[in-house]
């Protein structure tokens, strides 16, 4: 019904007068909700995204028929006014907002006007080019170098006193360092939860019977605005200085400038903030930011760009609510809503079924989902979900609009049920008691590791399962696993129908049974494509222990563990020897398997599971025949120069890419950290190395070249 609702709206452009009239009423109320559902109960009930939509259209709309524009329209306005759970403080200087840039052309424009308004030539602008952290605003009064008070942003005009709760902050000085300090200083800037911290506190919230928060900026919203300042002081809350209000004197003349004097007054900064020269250094630098996004370990919504002269931000001022001088450049929404339409079982590899949600397609953080992971039978009936996302008290039916989050590589899962639009016809789904595979066998509920009944279902017909072993060929031609080109679900699925492939092994003899299975007569196939295949496969009879290992698709044997295992033991002969041994319960082997590192009970319990079946075993036999050579994995020396050191790698490396500096760290036993600190041994610096640099000569870490980080590790 929402996405019909949504075609329905008229063309701005074809607006009349009278149904602008209506809809910006209606907007107008709208968003007032959400504002207030936002920023005064730290509760929202839309994602960002669609209530960014709503915004712009009614922008759009206003920008049409300025003559409805007036002093309370939300185009005037920023955040919502304080709760009056606190007492109100007025800022001298208002606390703005940003405008929003989406696509590289606004970014364009941005700095478009800018040059147009001082009549400068583009390339003279110098930005400070920041991420922007998702959490809450806040501004630091400082009289005479003491703390005097702490405001949230509010309504811009108006905030809540939050000086007691701001206290409890590790990160906020009680006193300015440093001397010639002004008399009165406001210091802004934003009060974030690390997501670590925000998902324990979720846990320790949950057992407790507490309210669960939706995202980190909801949870240190939450945690800041306590009546009882030690909550605050027991939730951990983070602050980075970006901005200020008044000041009776300006230490510094940039934005820049003025980031490095917060520091030296004892404040955080954000590390990655950048000086950029060029619209060109603005874009490769939000490119670059979002690709680190998901390994940091807060949340950022964008980057910001700011002019960096401050007299030129004076002089370019303010448009309403937002800075002329300084633009979010957001990154795609990673949540959307959408309606399930129906859920199918898939069985895999293992037998295991996996409930798939299957979605009126949407745009999710620049891609288009149409199918979610719904985990397991207690996940759609919403109880006993141990650890996964979806919103407590919720259960999904087939009808229901369902908010769908996509968070770096992880497959999208649904974390809320839109309750209000839940359809009168919503449909609850009934687990299957039998496996699609006509087996007929009954579904098993999985045992856990620690023996209880778990929440998976799987089909007890094993081997014998069809869809078992199709997964497991899948697996198994996979990019992580043996990579063979030209071999894809589709063909695979071909070649298993017909009979003609049906375990690992028959792959590899394709080449010497095609004299009578005529590959190349198949429809669409062709000589070369069947050169191509043979070749492909071929190339492969040479495979490296780690991704044999993952291969063979154990259960619990993902590709972490297959390199553990693979590094444990070197050989495939010491590997395999070793699972023999375990399978018959000998105690050393067993004991030897356990002392390696990520290696415990549900792993060698699984690989014993695997090896005691001889139909496993005979899978394995025939396989191994087939091959040319299993390489032996390098074991780690753990008396490398750099074993248990901690290195960060920054700017561009001209000898190896920074996934192979990482992996030859790691594979010395060394940590290849994201982010320096005071625990970081080294940083290895190349050409064009940036904050980090910095960040090193501040915490004293040793900074190397390329080549005296190769020298060290005696490559
Ligand atoms: N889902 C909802 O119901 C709902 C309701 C209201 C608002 N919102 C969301 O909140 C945002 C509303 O915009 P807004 O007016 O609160 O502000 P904004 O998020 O668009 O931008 C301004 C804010 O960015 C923050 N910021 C972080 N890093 C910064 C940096 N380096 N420099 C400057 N500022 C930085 C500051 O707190 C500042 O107040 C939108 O993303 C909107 O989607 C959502
Ligand atoms: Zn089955």
């Amino acid at each position: 019904m929402a996405t019909k609702a949504k075609k329905a709206l008229v063309d701005v452009a074809k607006l009349t007068r009278a149904q602008a009239r209506v809809e910006l009423t209606r907007l107008a109320l709208e968003l007032e909700g959400h504002d207030k559902r936002y920023y005064q109960d730290d509760a929202p009930s839309v994602t960002d995204a669609e209530y960014d939509a709503l915004r712009q259209r009614y922008n759009a709309i206003e920008k049409r028929f300025p003559e409805f524009v007036t002093s309370d329209s939300p185009s005037q306005k920023v955040g919502a006014a304080p709760s009056g759970r606190f007492r109100k403080v007025r800022h001298s200087v208002p606390m703005l907002s940003l405008d929003n840039a989406f696509a590289e052309a606004d970014v364009i424009d941005f700095v478009g006007r800018i040059t147009r308004f001082l009549k400068l030539p583009d390339d003279k602008i110098d930005f400070s080019a920041e991420p922007k952290i998702d959490g809450l605003s806040m501004s630091l009064r400082y009289e005479g170098g003491e703390l005097v008070t702490a405001a949230t942003r509010g309504d811009g005009a108006e905030g809540e006193d939050v000086t007691a709760n701001i206290r409890t902050l590790e990160d906020v000085p009680e006193r300015l360092k440093g001397r010639n300090i002004p008399d009165i200083c406001e210091v802004r800037g934003e009060v974030y939860m690390t997501k670590k911290a925000f998902l324990a506190l979720n846990e320790r919230q949950k057992a407790a019977g507490d309210t669960i928060f939706a995202n980190p900026r909801n949870s240190a919203a939450g945690s800041l605005r306590q009546k009882d300042p030690t909550i605050t002081a027991s939730r951990p809350l983070g602050f980075f200085a970006y901005a200020w209000g008044e000041m009776s004197a300006m230490p510094e003349e940039t934005q820049t400038g003025m980031i490095h004097w917060f520091e030296r007054c004892g404040f955080k900064t954000n590390p990655l903030t950048r000086l950029c020269r060029s619209v060109e250094q603005l874009i490769a630098f939000h490119r670059e930011i979002e690709e680190q996004r998901a390994e940091l370990d807060y949340d950022i919504d964008g980057v910001v760009y700011k002019v960096d002269r401050i007299d030129w931000q004076e002089r370019l001022g303010f448009v309403s609510r937002t800075p002329r001088w300084a633009i979010a450049h957001k990154f795609p929404a990673e949540r959307a809503m959408t309606v399930l339409r129906d859920i199918e079982i898939q069985v895999g590899r293992t037998g295991s079924f996996t409930p798939v949600g299957k979605l009126e397609p949407v745009g999710v953080g620049g891609v288009i989902v149409q199918n979610v992971t719904l985990h397991n039978e207690d996940y759609i009936k919403g109880i006993g979900n141990k650890g996964e996302v979806l919103r407590e008290g919720r259960d999904i039916r087939i009808g229901d609009t369902v908010v769908v989050q996509r968070a770096g590589d992880v497959i999208p899962q649904v974390v809320d049920v839109v309750i209000d639009k839940r359809p009168k016809n919503a449909k609850e789904f009934h687990f299957p008691k039998k496996c699609p595979c006509e087996l007929h066998t009954d579904v098993v509920r999985e045992e856990t590791a620690t023996g209880e009944e778990g929440s998976r279902a799987r089909c007890s017909g094993e081997f014998a399962c069809p869809y078992q072993k199709i997964e497991h060929l899948k697996l198994f031609v996979s990019r992580r696993a043996f990579d063979i080109d030209g071999l894809g679900e589709k063909q695979l699925q071909y070649f298993f129908d017909e009979g003609w492939v049906t375990e690992p092994a028959d792959i590899f003899t394709l080449p010497k049974r095609n004299a009578k299975l005529k590959l190349e007569e198949i429809e669409g196939y062709g000589e070369t494509s069947v050169r191509n295949l043979f070749a492909a496969i071929d190339s492969r009879r040479k495979i490296s222990l780690e991704r044999f290992i993952y291969a063979l698709g154990m259960r619990h044997v993902g590709e972490t563990t297959a390199l553990a295992l693979a590094r444990g033991y070197g050989s495939w002969d010491a590997f395999h020897d070793a699972c023999l041994k375990v399978t018959k319960g000998d105690e050393e082997a067993i004991a030897e398997m356990d002392a390696l590192d990520q290696i415990g009970d549900t792993v060698i319990k699984s690989i014993a599971d695997y090896f005691g079946e001889s139909h496993n075993r005979g899978i394995v036999d025939r396989l191994t025949k087939e091959l040319g050579e299993i390489v032996d994995a390098e074991k780690p020396k753990s008396n490398s120069a750099v074993a248990g050191k901690t290195v960060v790698f920054t700017g561009s490396l001209e000898k190896m890419t920074r996934d192979e500096a990482k992996a030859t760290a790691e594979r010395l036993g060394a940590k290849a950290a994201g982010s320096v600190s005071k625990k970081t041994d080294y940083v290895v610096a190349g050409p064009g190395a940036g904050s980090k640099l910095a960040e090193a000569q501040k915490h004293g870490v040793r900074v190397l070249t390329e080549d005296e980080w190769l020298k060290l590790i005696g490559e």
